[in-house]
């Protein structure tokens, strides 16, 4: 049966609220639910918007935003498409970092999030039904919010990262917000705040990390495929210890994305593309430096490491210039506590006269004298001034990016960077920082956060229906974003400002089709896909 009034009213996808017209009035059973005066969305935008303007801090602007999600999808994205720069660090990174430490103190509304217990894998169907609610669902985001940002594990809490994704998702790409579903797995937590909270939301126990929670996942991913066969499946912010593993399991029989060790992987080889297309050098001559070897910083040297190879280095020679510290220091092969991932990047003791001294990040950059620097470490203000000099005194323009979220997790600040290279690092930080102006020259800061590519990803393999995320897509997407960056203006950025957002996933949403069609991996058949990719993008308008 056809809704009416209320449910109208009351379901954030069908609800237009004061821009109901008079004829939708009458035949939705709304008349006299509404004041009078019909408005339409752009009116509707401006009241809100001076509304969001009046609120104090962020998370009150971020509160007030998710209001307008929770009631009018349309009019939220609408929005967000008018003022996308200002509005991204608010509903998403770093703010949404706030809204995670405080989300059962902030519940108000469980916002379409199908929420998995992993007390009952006999729900898992039920659950996903129920969320989806009869909607064809094509994109989940999916966490277990072990590993939230930078700040660990937020249990069912973590469930606004999956939403806040999906927003961007729908901002950047114009994925249609009612084909997608936020889904939290609640395996625990091990967050002792939270266990002592009376009012957490979440499952008070123990995270679960054993052969329980491996057959949960498995009957989560297999039920959801089978729901929603054309489905693309994207993981976030999963522990350190079981998103390889996860991702490596799915990703060669579905299209499965794991964003913090693919996506990130993709932005950073696009931001040293953007550098190296600024200083004119030869990405054969770089040295690579990770420092924070989890699933970030190994994804990442990962797919780095397949560039230099792309542009004709060996496997051998390629690993060669690369080096990964960790807690530790300097990760070396005799070390039996090195994860699977950080493994192949590990190096010999008989490398270096002074093997036992590397143990900390400043010993090992003036060892190894790396001309990229790429934090992922969870460490704040660890690329100090005296590491910063130290590689200026070796190559003449270091690339450095501190990616840390949220910000007071930053490896260190661009405006410092700049200063301490006098003006001559290329940076690029994780979260959005404001322009900075060192000796005349004004210097825009790239920001390297997977935002910039995971929206087109997902609408290049959605329109394709591509079988898998190949490996290929995922390069396509490197060199599409990488491309983008204008090396002719002083102090210009290693990557396309977030102002561009919709025209960089575009971009990117036609190379990974494109790729998926050349390696004839396409469930679509697609004639023009420049064509296919604007067709599929939902405007968000009545
Ligand atoms: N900008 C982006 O797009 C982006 C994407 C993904 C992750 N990140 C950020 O990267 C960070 C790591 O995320 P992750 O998913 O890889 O987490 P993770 O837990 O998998 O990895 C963190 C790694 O840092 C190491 N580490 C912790 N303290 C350290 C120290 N003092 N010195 C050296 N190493 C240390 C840990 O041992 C671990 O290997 C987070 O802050 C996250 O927000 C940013
Ligand atoms: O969520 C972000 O802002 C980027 C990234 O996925 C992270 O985990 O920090
Ligand atoms: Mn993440």
């Amino acid at each position: 049966m056809k809704m009416r009034g209320y449910e109208v009213l009351n379901n954030p996808f069908m609800n237009k609220g004061t821009a109901f017209t008079e004829q939708e009035r009458n035949t939705l059973g709304l008349t006299g639910l509404l004041p009078s005066h019909v408005q339409t969305i752009d009116e509707q935008a401006d009241q809100a918007y001076k509304q969001y303007q009046a609120k104090q801090t962020n998370l009150e602007k971020h509160l007030y935003l998710s209001q307008i999600f929770n009631e009018n999808r349309t009019l939220f994205f609408n929005l967000l498409d008018k003022h996308v720069a200002e509005f991204m660090p608010v509903v998403y990174d770093p703010t949404i970092a706030d809204s995670i430490e405080n989300y059962s103190d902030l519940f108000v509304n469980p916002q379409n999030a199908a929420f998995l217990d992993i007390n009952h894998p006999e729900n898992i169907e039920a659950t996903l039904e129920n969320a989806a609610d009869g909607r064809d669902i094509e994109l989940m985001v999916v966490t277990d919010a072990e590993g939230i940002l930078g700040i660990g594990d937020w249990g069912v809490q973590g469930v606004d990262i999956a939403v806040g994704k999906l927003m961007v998702y729908t901002a950047a790409a114009g994925i249609d917000p009612s084909r997608v579903l936020p889904v939290s797995i609640d395996a625990g937590t091990d967050r002792q705040s939270l266990l002592d909270d009376e009012g957490y939301l979440g499952n008070s126990q123990a995270r679960d990390r054993g052969d329980d929670y491996f057959a949960f996942v498995d009957k989560f991913v297999k039920t959801a495929q089978n729901l929603f066969p054309h489905m693309y499946l994207h993981f976030e912010d999963f522990g350190r210890s079981t998103a390889t593993k996860i991702l490596n399991t799915y990703k060669a029989d579905w299209p499965t994305f794991n964003d913090d060790i693919q996506g990130t992987g993709i932005v950073v080889t696009a931001a040293v593309l953007g550098a190296l297309a600024i200083t004119g050098e030869d990405i054969k001559d770089q040295i690579y430096l990770t420092y924070g070897a989890g699933s970030a910083g190994t994804g990442i040297a990962n797919r780095v490491l397949a560039e230099f190879m792309q542009q004709g280095l060996t496997e051998e020679e390629a690993r060669q210039r690369f080096y990964m510290v960790d807690k530790q220091g300097l990760l070396f092969d005799d070390d039996d506590t090195l994860t699977d991932e950080q493994r192949p990047f590990a190096r010999s003791k008989s490398e270096f006269e002074n093997a036992s001294e590397l143990t900390n990040l400043t010993a090992v950059v003036k060892a190894v004298k790396p001309t990229v620097l790429v934090g992922t470490s969870t460490n704040p203000g660890s690329f100090t001034q005296e590491i910063v000099t130290e590689m200026v005194a070796n190559t003449p323009h270091p690339k450095i990016f501190p990616l840390s979220n949220p910000t007071r997790l930053h490896e260190a600040m661009p405006d410092d960077i700049l200063k301490w290279s006098d003006g001559k690092a290329l940076v690029a930080a994780g979260v959005p920082v404001d322009p900075v102006t060192y000796n005349g020259v004004k210097y825009d800061i790239g920001q390297a956060n997977n935002m910039l590519v995971y929206p087109g990803l997902g609408l290049g393999t959605i329109v394709s229906q591509a079988k898998v995320l190949s490996d290929g897509m995922i390069s396509a997407a490197a060199h599409a974003l990488g491309g983008m960056v204008d090396a002719s203006q002083p102090g210009a950025p290693v990557l396309p400002p977030v102002s561009s957002l919709r025209e960089m996933s575009e971009r990117v949403a036609v190379a990974v089709a494109q790729e998926a069609v050349d390696e004839g991996i396409n469930r679509q058949t697609l004639s023009d896909i420049q064509a296919a990719v604007k067709q599929a993008e939902w405007i968000p308008e009545y």
